[in-house]
């Protein structure tokens, strides 16, 4: 088994060329865009679902058959054809320093993808390093439920009262018990059933240490 090395990469306007433009390129494509990557796409076909963005300049397709000189620009590479010739080419073109994600044979690739839940700046992703990436799926959506969109509120609202709490307290003692105190269950209570005015009052005590 491979130990992959969990890391979240910022690849804003890095190119990241996919070759083949099937269901699987479809998948990666919707986090790539999110991610502001500068997606191409190789391959004579392209999903449905992808067409819209192509017309409108979010990806560019280039509709032809993969060659080595496709590779030249690319930061990552996913390798998504249905075809495991083409796969093997993609694999024997790419240079030592650029990233390859094989959708046929994971024992060749040098990152994976996980199943991804975002609520906001709270990123939650689940990996079995290819183990039965049906489980990763399951496990997602589990998450999905524990950790509903009510989060994505909550993690923007502690990262304002961090950010408040730093420009309070000097590095030390009392920093870092304030830091611990916006971990106060009752935070996303009050943010859950709107009581923000209590989250608010929470926080001034935190700042100033009175009762408001
Ligand atoms: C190694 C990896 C490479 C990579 O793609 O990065 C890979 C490889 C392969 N997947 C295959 C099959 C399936 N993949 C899914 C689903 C997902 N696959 C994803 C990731 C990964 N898949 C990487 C490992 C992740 C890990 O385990 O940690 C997810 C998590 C994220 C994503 O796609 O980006 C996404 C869930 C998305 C979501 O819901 O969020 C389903 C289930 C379904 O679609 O319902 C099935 C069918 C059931 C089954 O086979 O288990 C096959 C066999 C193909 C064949 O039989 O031809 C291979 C090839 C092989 O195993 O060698
Ligand atoms: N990683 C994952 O999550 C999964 C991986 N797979 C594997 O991924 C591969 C692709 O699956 P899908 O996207 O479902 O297939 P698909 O059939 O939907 O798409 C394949 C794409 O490759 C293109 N293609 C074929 N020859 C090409 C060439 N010479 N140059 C450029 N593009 C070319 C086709 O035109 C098509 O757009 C399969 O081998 C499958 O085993 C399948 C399901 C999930």
């Amino acid at each position: 088994m491979t130990n992959y090395f969990p890391i979240h990469l910022n690849i804003e306007y890095k190119t990241v060329v996919i070759v083949g433009g099937g269901h699987v390129a479809t998948q990666k494509v919707a986090s790539l865009l999110l991610a502001k990557a500068n997606v191409v796409i190789i391959s004579p076909t392209l999903h449905e679902t992808l067409v819209p963005l192509a017309e409108s300049g979010q990806i560019t397709w280039r509709e032809k058959a993969f060659e080595p000189r496709d590779l030249d620009d690319a930061s990552l590479i996913i390798a998504a054809t249905n075809e495991p010739a083409v796969n093997d080419a993609v694999q024997e073109a790419a240079q030592h320093w650029q990233l390859l994600n094989r959708a046929d044979a994971q024992g060749a690739s040098d990152f994976i993808t996980p199943a991804t839940v975002r609520r906001g700046p709270l990123v939650l992703t689940v990996s079995t390093s290819g183990a039965s990436p049906a489980l990763a799926r399951k496990i997602k959506k589990d998450l999905a439920l524990q950790f509903d969109d009510v989060y994505e509120d909550y993690v923007c609202f502690l990262q304002q009262a961090r950010l408040m709490v730093t420009a309070t307290f000097e590095k030390g003692e009392k920093r870092s018990t304030a830091l611990k105190a916006l971990l106060e269950p009752s935070l996303l209570e009050w943010t859950r059933s709107g009581d923000i005015e209590k989250r608010e009052a929470f926080l001034q005590q935190l700042l100033t240490g009175e009762s408001q």
